[in-house]
């Protein structure tokens, strides 16, 4: 009897997570709650700590049964716990734990009730002037702390940006995040297509500090405008408008802001601000940036009443 052809392994087959997980290494015991999402290689779901009723979110990636795309797998998660357990940062996803059973590998991370800025952009289409300042000071001072530790992220993007029920940025999923060496660049090999890839990094030049800054200009544009800065299809003609950094001048926006989303598309990467550099910059300084969101800004212009001289 000739074997019939090899079934791909169907999503439908992973084994199931159990509702009450218990962390071996804190003995603390938690109970899963709904699912709030599912990437290509995790499941998300509510978490509650049951003698204490925090609530933290549950990312669980489960173990291959053997197979290179597993091995990969699961090198990837370890590296992903090895970096992220090390932060801690108002900025930064906090992580509380990791542990694993005989399926599956779990990671118990803060709890981020308004979702991301992905969810808010989606709603809002462009956010004002102050908003993207208060975004953005969030994102360059958790981005200052990775970087310090010689960590580039590697795939900024607005639904890796978090934001818990007051409205705090957090940056999140460390998956692609990687230590640069002594050049100030990382070489390995991206399992990922990262949405805002910066000129250096298309032309193989690898990933740098440099090339999250990059990401950033891509972040400022797009909140300020709606659409990112490059977007053409097929991707062959979107890397000819990147490799110049050619992008649609965005008329409407204050010269400050067009001023600065200019220096940081620059083409040459060390043309690019510094994170110190980029926060004394006309953009931040000549402008309002409050300091926290009203949690009605997730859906709806906020007005921000300045206070009025005595
Ligand atoms: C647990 C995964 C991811 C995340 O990393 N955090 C910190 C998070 C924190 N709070 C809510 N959701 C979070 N997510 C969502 C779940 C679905 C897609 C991304």
């Amino acid at each position: 009897m000739e074997p019939g052809p090899r079934r791909r392994r169907r999503h439908s087959c992973r084994p199931p997570v159990s509702v009450f997980l218990r962390d071996p290494n804190s003995g603390r015991v938690y109970r899963r709650g709904k699912l709030i999402g599912k990437g290509a290689f995790s499941r998300c779901y509510k978490l509650m700590d049951m003698s204490t009723s925090a609530v933290f979110a549950l990312k669980v990636v489960p173990r291959g049964g053997g197979g290179a795309g597993q091995l990969r797998t699961q090198g990837k998660v370890e590296r992903e716990i090895a970096l992220h357990s090390r932060l801690r940062h108002r900025n930064i996803v906090a992580f509380h734990g990791h542990f694993a059973d005989r399926d599956h590998v779990y990671m118990v991370l803060e709890y981020c009730s308004r979702q991301s800025l992905a969810h808010v952009l989606e709603a809002r289409q462009t956010l004002t002037e102050p908003e993207v300042r208060y975004y953005l000071r969030g994102l360059v001072s958790g981005l200052c702390y990775l970087h310090q530790r010689r960590i580039v992220h590697r795939d900024l993007k607005p639904s890796n940006f978090f934001l818990n029920k007051n409205m705090v940025l957090k940056i999140g999923d460390l998956g692609l995040a990687a230590r640069v060496g002594p050049g100030g660049r990382c070489h390995r090999v991206l399992c990922g297509t990262p949405n805002f890839l910066a000129p250096e990094v298309i032309s193989g030049s690898g990933h740098s500090c440099q090339s999250d800054i990059w990401a950033l200009g891509c972040i400022m544009y797009t909140a300020l405008t709606g659409a990112p800065p490059f977007t053409a299809a097929p991707l062959s003609e979107m890397y000819q408008n990147i490799r110049p950094g050619r992008y649609p001048e965005p008329a409407h926006l204050s010269p400050d802001a067009r001023r600065l989303i200019a220096r940081l598309l620059a083409p040459d990467p060390a043309e690019r601000p510094s994170l110190d550099r980029l926060l004394r910059d006309d953009f931040f300084t000549q402008g309002f940036t409050p300091d926290r969101l009203p949690a009605r800004s997730c859906h709806s212009p906020p007005i921000f009443t300045m206070p009025q001289p005595l």
